[in-house]
């Protein structure tokens, strides 16, 4: 099996407890409380920040002009469509300034930031996609679960359509395929990192009910 199958088996359950979480079963349905979808982008806008250094930090220890062409195409559409998803958003649920600004984190977002700024520091090529590889694969996974037409309201439809799209699926195929060939020499960090990155995920969307 390829690392990436074998950290996936290796987390199933968890994995699975996201992927089909209520939250995003309510997202795909368009039925989210709009107090429950205002907490969730508020403090995924926090978590943000600290991917895109991530992803500046992969490109970084990208071992290859190829690997920081792809990294740094995903990275100009979360600063772009990405970005301004999140203000319409915000504009459309009343969010002000310092809530987008700076909100008070919960102790998930915080993990989530820690993880990141952990992997992004390693300078390690194989541990940046060890972290990357949970997050967009299992946006990719619940998004793709989505049948049927999308819901009305814009929040709920293109948060399903940015994480289930030609070009988004190419990514996370190709980001699998970057671990699966780097990350076999750092394996034990990049499990580690692997298993604190599904948990955190998890966590994420059972804070919105708690
Ligand atoms: C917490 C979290 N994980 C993954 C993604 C997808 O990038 C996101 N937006 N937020």
């Amino acid at each position: 099996m390829s690392l990436t199958a074998t950290l996936r088996a290796a987390h199933a359950a968890e994995w699975e407890a996201a992927a089909a979480h209520r939250f995003v079963r309510e997202l795909c349905a368009g039925t989210v409380d709009a107090a429950v979808m205002r907490r969730y982008l508020v403090q995924d806008y926090q978590f943000l920040d600290r991917f895109v250094a991530l992803l500046g930090a992969a490109i970084a220890a990208a071992d290859g002009f190829a690997a920081r062409l792809r990294l740094s195409r995903f990275l100009a559409m979360i600063t772009s469509d990405e970005n301004t998803y999140f203000q319409r958003s915000f504009d459309t649920l009343g969010v002000p300034a310092a809530e987008r600004r700076n909100p008070a984190l919960s102790g998930t977002t915080i993990g989530l930031q820690a993880l990141m700024k952990e992997a992004a520091e390693s300078r390690s090529y194989p541990r940046c996609l060890a972290v990357l590889v949970v997050f967009e694969g299992l946006y990719l996974d619940w998004a793709q679960r989505h049948a049927g037409p999308l819901p009305p309201e814009f929040i709920h439809a293109e948060w399903i359509s940015l994480h289930n799209n030609p070009f988004f699926q190419d990514f996370v195929g190709w980001l699998r395929a970057e671990l699966d060939r780097t990350g076999p020499a750092e394996e034990a960090a990049c499990a580690a990192l692997f298993a604190r990155a599904v948990a955190l995920e998890r966590r994420f969307f059972d804070d919105l009910y708690a």
